[in-house]
Parts: C-alpha cells; sequence; structure tokens
C-alpha cells in the first residue's frame, strides 16, 4: 500500500473505530474497564516501583484513573502526558489524585504547572491495534514521538478493547510496536510472530520485582 493510500485508509479506520467505541454500551464499557484495570494492576508488580506515564480519558477510551489511583496507593508515581506543540513530542508531569488540572488544545485535562517526571514505562491509549502490536491512534504521532525520542526506552503498554482489533494497520516506518497491549479478555505480549496470549500469572512472572 502507498504511503498516500494508507494515510486515507488509516483515517477511515480511525472514523470507524471511533464510533464503534462510542457506542460500548456502558454497562459492558464497566464489566471490560474492570478487567483491563485487573489485568493491569495483578499482571504489572514491577509498576508499583516505577514512574508511569498514564493518560487522562477522552471520547471513550478505557478510563485508566482507577488503576492509577491503585498504583499510586502501592508506590507508583504517575504523570500524564502535556502537550507541548503540534510535531512535538509529549511531556510526562506528575499527577496525584486531586493535582491541580487544566486543559489542553484538545479539551483533555492535564497537571497544572507540576514537576516533570522522567517514565519507566507508559500505559498508552490505542484507538485500534493489530496483529503485530502496532497501534493505531488519533493520527498526530504524538506517542510514536515521545518513545522515539526517549533513552532508554519505556515500557509500552496498549490498553484497548478487544473489538478494535485489525489484521493490520499498514505499520509505516515510524510506527513503534507496544510491549504488551491490555484488552479486557487477555494480556498480549509481542513476539516477532505476532501477539502471544499471556495468563495474568505468568505476565506477573515476567513483569515482577525484587525489593531491597
Ligand atoms: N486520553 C488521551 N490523552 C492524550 C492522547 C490520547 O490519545 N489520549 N494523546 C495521543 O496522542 C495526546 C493528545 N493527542 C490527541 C490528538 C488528537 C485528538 C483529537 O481528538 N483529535 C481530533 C481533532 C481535533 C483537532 O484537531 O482539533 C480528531 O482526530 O478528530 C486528541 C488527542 C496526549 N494526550
Ligand atoms: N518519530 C517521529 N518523528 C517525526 N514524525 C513522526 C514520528 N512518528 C510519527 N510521526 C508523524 O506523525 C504523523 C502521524 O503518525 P501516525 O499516522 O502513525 O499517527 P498515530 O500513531 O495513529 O496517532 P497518535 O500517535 O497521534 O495517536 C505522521 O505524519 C508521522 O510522519
Amino acid at each position: 500500500m502507498s504511503n498516500v493510500t494508507s494515510q486515507h485508509w488509516k483515517q477511515q479506520q480511525r472514523t470507524h473505530l471511533r464510533e464503534l467505541r462510542l457506542q460500548i454500551p456502558a454497562a459492558q464499557r464497566v464489566l471490560w474497564s474492570d478487567a483491563i484495570t485487573a489485568a493491569l494492576t495483578q499482571g504489572f508488580p514491577i509498576l508499583e516501583n516505577q514512574r508511569i506515564g498514564f493518560y487522562w480519558p477522552h471520547q471513550g477510551e478505557y478510563d485508566p484513573v482507577p488503576a492509577m489511583t491503585d498504583l499510586r496507593a502501592r508506590g507508583a508515581t504517575l504523570a500524564l502526558p502535556e502537550v507541548i506543540g503540534k510535531g512535538e513530542p509529549l511531556r510526562f508531569i506528575e499527577w496525584w489524585p486531586g493535582a491541580p488540572m487544566k486543559k489542553d488544545i484538545y479539551g483533555i485535562s492535564f497537571p497544572d504547572n507540576t514537576r516533570e517526571i522522567t517514565v519507566d514505562s507508559i500505559i498508552i491509549p490505542l484507538l485500534g491495534f493489530d496483529e503485530q502490536g502496532y497501534r493505531l491512534g488519533y493520527g498526530s504521532g504524538y506517542f510514536d514521538r515521545t518513545l522515539a525520542t526517549m533513552n532508554p526506552r519505556p515500557l509500552a503498554i496498549g490498553v484497548v478493547f478487544e473489538m478494535l482489533r485489525l489484521p493490520t494497520i499498514h505499520p509505516q516506518q515510524h510506527d513503534i510496536p507496544m510491549d504488551y497491549i491490555v484488552t479486557e479478555q487477555s494480556i498480549l505480549c509481542r513476539t516477532d510472530a505476532g501477539l502471544m496470549p499471556l495468563t495474568v500469572s505468568d505476565c506477573a512472572a515476567r513483569n515482577s520485582f525484587v525489593r531491597d
């Protein structure tokens, strides 16, 4: 697929997936969201010891605030993305329950003037995802640009509802695949052969930490 065709196709998919996501009935969304929160908080014990970049929910995305509250109570430091400008990477700044907030150019809340955090992991909302662990986002390239500038690269954990899965998103050179994708059905680990489902306990064994 040429670049122009793939951009056009991506734009159509974005519109379609956004509509699908907004049509999820409220009760279904609660059940699916609880399942994602449980998989995130139980499948990745390492997060309790980390500085984690999360996001403030927008347009029917999985709401990560319960996971944020839980992980913070267990010792994690949390941050949210700040949009510095179009074409720029995101900056992560500290968030805690009750932190002062303001709105960015998309109407998404972010902390008002708290300290910048270098994150160890990023929990990334996916508008769509594919069998190789690639992400379809809103089309501004913020997360790809952010991951590309971070060294060492943080662990990238995508969160998404299973119904937003596509065979391929026709990845381009700048697209960076997720290390893990958590859905309401399973934890998927990216391998060269595609996404591999892991049980919560297998995932926890791989993403554990040693207390000193
Ligand atoms: N919750 C959340 N926060 C996030 C992101 C995200 O995907 N989800 N981002 C991930 O990048 C960054 C913000 N990027 C965004 C990019 C586009 C749109 C959006 O709604 N775009 C509209 C057009 C709006 C406009 O141009 O004024 C659209 O696509 O229709 C929202 C956020 C940082 N914060
Ligand atoms: N590392 C990068 N450096 C410079 N430009 C980039 C980089 N990554 C992505 N871009 C640019 O960002 C634009 C959008 O990328 P893409 O279509 O992959 O968006 P997306 O990943 O679906 O959306 P988003 O990350 O905003 O949610 C593209 O025009 C691309 O060239």
